[in-house]
């Protein structure tokens, strides 16, 4: 197939870690016989610095204008003192809203290989497989009123039943796909907006008899999470919470860098690792690749439909940590490398179609329950 798809580097780590997940995906096309056309452009403090708009309006329409975006991060030291509007993440959260997406997947497993990378042990660890849904276009990122002054400051965390809706619906479909498990997260003992949340989730749950479904205060359930992360399949959860949840939920992983994610809802996907700009590590070859790459195969499953070729990058993961290879914040592994050299490590061992031993869907980091299940509702 042809498709065109939008790479969007953005700040600090951003490029190095487009870099890797691009040339990933070029090499899939090759394997398999694929013509991708992929296009670089500015979003975030580069953009800012170019244009002075973190979201030029030609990186809108080009990302409109083709079947996914691949965008690495946003954000840095340098634009911190600008104003809302000229700040990378201000771009960022412009693009998710432009495109209408809702539903942000962020899928956590913990791949055998790395079970020592954890500060937690794997008695506690091993075997995790969730999959958080968060809500991405509302809550307390778009809600107004909202001001600043340096007396008083103010943010608002609207919800609507619409939105409410869509993002639980998605859930449900994934749950029903999956180990039939949802937990709800809000803060209903003092939040309306929480207050909504559960009502509407409650009554979304006789459509769904498979499903069995549960309600957690998040206070407790960051607890629970990292202490008992087996009893969890799909958390369903607002954009605030789902952010602070899926950094924590990193640490389950063994790193930062390893999670992806997928925003979905509109007619074009968004692609990105669950992490920042990485300051602090910067243009030192040091970056983990995997969330990106990771998320280069969500882009390929969710967005081009691509099943076969989005489990065979994973399996290329999956076989490279099998071997012991990673980069530096994975600590516990024999062979530690820099971003490129892993990246290629990794190109070199996707497989073409039914190479022996391909054995896609075996590798740990398969995708767990049907696409067809999330698509039904996007
Ligand atoms: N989606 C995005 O673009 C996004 C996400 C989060 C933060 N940010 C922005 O990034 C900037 C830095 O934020 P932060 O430092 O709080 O969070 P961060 O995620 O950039 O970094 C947190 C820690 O994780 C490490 N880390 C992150 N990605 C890594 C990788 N791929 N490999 C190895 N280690 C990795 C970093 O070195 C750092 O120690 C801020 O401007 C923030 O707004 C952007
Ligand atoms: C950079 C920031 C706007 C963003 C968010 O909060 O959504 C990031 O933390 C993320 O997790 O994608
Ligand atoms: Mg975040």
């Amino acid at each position: 197939m042809e498709a065109r798809i939008t790479l969007l580097p953005g700040d600090g780590v951003g490029p190095e870690v487009v870099h890797e997940a691009a040339a990933c995906l070029t090499a899939v096309a090759k394997a398999y016989g694929h013509r991708f056309h992929l296009e670089e452009a500015l979003i975030g403090g580069a953009a800012v610095d170019a244009t002075g708009d973190p979201l030029p309006a030609a990186t809108l329409a080009r990302c409109q204008a083709s079947q996914a975006v691949l965008l690495g991060a946003v954000g840095g030291p340098a634009w911190d003192r600008h104003p809302r509007d000229q700040r990378p993440e201000s771009g960022l959260l412009r693009l998710r809203r432009s495109l209408g997406l809702y539903a942000n997947l962020r899928p956590v497993k913990v791949h055998p290989a790395l079970e020592d990378a954890s500060p937690l042990r794997p008695e506690v660890t091993h075997g995790t497989d969730l999959m958080i849904v968060r809500e991405l276009g509302g809550g307390l990122y778009f809600g107004e009123p909202r001001s600043f002054s340096d007396e008083r400051a103010v943010n608002t965390l609207p919800y609507t039943r619409t939105e409410i809706e869509q993002v639980a619906r998605v859930a449900f479909e994934l749950a029903a796909s999956r180990r039939r498990r949802l937990v709800s997260v809000d803060k209903a003992n003092v939040l309306e907006t929480s207050r909504l949340w559960r009502q509407i989730v409650d009554e979304l749950a006789p459509s769904y008899p498979t499903v069995q479904v549960t309600h957690a205060y998040v206070d407790s359930f960051a607890m629970a999470l990292i202490t008992r992360p087996r009893d969890f399949d799909v958390v369903l959860t607002e954009n605030l919470f789902g952010d602070i949840l899926s950094d924590e939920a990193a640490v389950l992983a063994g790193s930062l860098g390893l999670l992806p994610s997928a925003s979905l809802g509109g007619p074009v996907g968004l692609y990105e690792p669950i992490h920042g700009s990485a300051p602090d590590i910067a243009g030192r070859d040091a970056a983990n690749p995997i969330g990106t790459i990771l998320s280069a195969a969500m882009l390929l499953r969710h967005s081009l439909r691509l099943e076969t070729e989005a489990l065979a990058l994973e399996a290329a993961v999956d076989r490279v940590l099998k071997g012991g290879h990673g980069t530096s914040d994975l600590g516990g592994l024999k062979h530690q490398h820099g971003t490129r050299a892993l990246g290629e490590r990794i190109r070199e061992a996707i497989r073409p179609p039914r190479a022996k031993g391909a054995r896609l869907a075996d590798s740990a980091y398969a995708w767990c329950g049907s696409p067809e299940g999330a698509r039904s509702h996007l």
